[in-house]
């Protein structure tokens, strides 16, 4: 058995990014950028009003201006003015030619088309957007390693982008095994337990923005799981198994796997919940064998699932691992890491009640996993400890 940052270090070891790809931009948004991006155009194009008002020659603003037409935003039709003339324009639309300058409209008076101004702050070139101020033609817009959140996306749109080449998604696999799985909703018979491993690995999945999931069912047998994981594998980039990978005589995860061709990196991990944790890797594909208490999957899915699924699109990752005081006395065995689903607040964390594995109504309220080291066993209130904050 391997301790739990020697399985951290060989899940990173055996971790790349997928091969960039063009992606449109609609679609780009939660991705890294894979290649900078250069602007193509000044932006804005041309000198643009930022208010409603009047356009006007700076030195024109102590006289009576008389007004000679409109320009709106989106006009194609190009005014232009002789000195002490303005035009009416609108916040977005062009200058006139030989305009410098726009007054608001509260800051003028107007008798039909005579204009005076009552603006004594007015400066040259007030309320005009200059062509290229927001960026040059040629200019770089974004550096490669820029993460495409919402302003990203706007920003790059602003400037004409329309396609972009990121570091891709995975595309995940969940394969469920368990004769006794019976989904919500359905009536629980004798023996069956409601099917929750799909649910909770879903969401935290498409938490990161992940849109491809499929989940799979694969029933307590060598053959069909074997064939599951097979076209999993064809498909997918990251394969995550939940059940089967310890040591009953229905635990077929190993076994389908070696059919498969899947290189065993690790199986089992001294830790609490989640030691028969396994993983593999066949060509650049990840396989998770995570074990089936639903507690256990999650505890696996936010140690080495979610840091794995961060590096193969080129993220950080951003669980933060903290050091937090214990709000009370805890005992374990020495040997095996713990994990505790806890309560965070103002640096202290709280282990919560529940902590067996098959429960999840403690992991639904907490905000972190305290850790508890693997050769300790015990630990007093106001003992320091790292917990790491789980995601929203
Ligand atoms: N003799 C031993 N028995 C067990 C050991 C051991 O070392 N020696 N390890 C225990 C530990 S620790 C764990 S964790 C489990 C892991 O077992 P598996 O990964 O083989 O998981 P299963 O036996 O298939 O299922 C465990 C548990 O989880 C429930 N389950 C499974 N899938 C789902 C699902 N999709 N939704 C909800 N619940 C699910 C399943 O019904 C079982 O109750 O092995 C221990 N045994
Ligand atoms: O390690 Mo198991 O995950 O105790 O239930």
């Amino acid at each position: 058995m391997i301790s739990v940052n020697e399985a951290k270090q060989l899940i990173s070891d055996h971790t790349q990014p997928l091969q960039a790809l063009k992606l449109s931009l609609k679609k780009a948004s939660g991705h890294i950028l894979a290649a900078d991006i250069y602007a193509r155009y000044d932006i804005p194009a041309f000198k643009q009003s930022s208010m409603d008002g009047y356009a006007l020659v700076y030195q024109d603003s102590s006289s009576e201006l008389e007004m000679i037409g409109e320009m709106a935003a989106g006009t194609s039709q190009l005014l232009s003015i002789n000195p002490n003339q303005t035009t009416r324009i609108f916040t977005g639309a062009p200058l006139p030619e030989g305009a410098d300058t726009v007054v608001m409209q509260e800051k003028i008076s107007r008798q039909g088309n005579k204009i005076t101004l009552q603006d004594p702050k007015l400066l040259p070139g007030a309320n005009v957007r200059q062509i290229g101020s927001e960026i040059k033609a040629g200019a770089l817009a974004m550096q490669k390693g820029t993460a495409l959140g919402p302003a990203a996306v706007g920003f790059l749109a602003g400037i004409g982008i329309q396609d972009v080449e990121v570091f891709p998604m995975p595309k995940v696999a969940i394969i469920l095994t368990g004769k006794e799985l019976q989904q919500p909703g359905m009536e629980l018979n004798f023996g069956q337990v409601y099917e929750s491993n799909s649910y909770s690995l879903t969401a935290a999945i498409k938490n990161e923005g992940i849109t491809e999931i499929e989940v799979t069912e694969a029933d307590d047998n060598l053959e069909i799981l074997t064939d599951v994981l097979r076209s999993a594998l064809q498909e997918h980039d990251v394969v995550l198994l939940t059940g089967g990978v310890s040591v009953g005589d229905y635990d077929f995860v190993l076994e389908a796997s070696k059919k498969c061709g899947i290189e065993q990196i690790f199986h089992k991990v001294k830790q609490k919940p989640g030691k028969p944790l396994f993983f593999g890797k066949k060509d650049q594909k990840l396989i998770f064998g995570l074990p089936g208490n639903p507690s256990s999957v999650l505890n696996c899915y936010y140690n080495y699932v979610l840091p794995a699924l961060k590096a193969i699109s080129h993220k950080e990752n951003s669980v933060k691992e903290i050091s937090a005081e214990l709000t009370h006395d805890c005992q374990k065995p020495a040997g095996l890491t713990h994990f505790l689903k806890g309560s965070y607040k103002n640096g202290k964390a709280t282990p919560l009640n529940a902590q067996e594995s098959f429960r999840l109504s403690s992991f639904a309220l907490a905000n972190c996993l305290i850790y508890l080291p693997e050769e300790q066993k015990d630990f007093k209130q106001g003992d320091v400890v790292t917990i790491m904050q789980l995601p929203n």
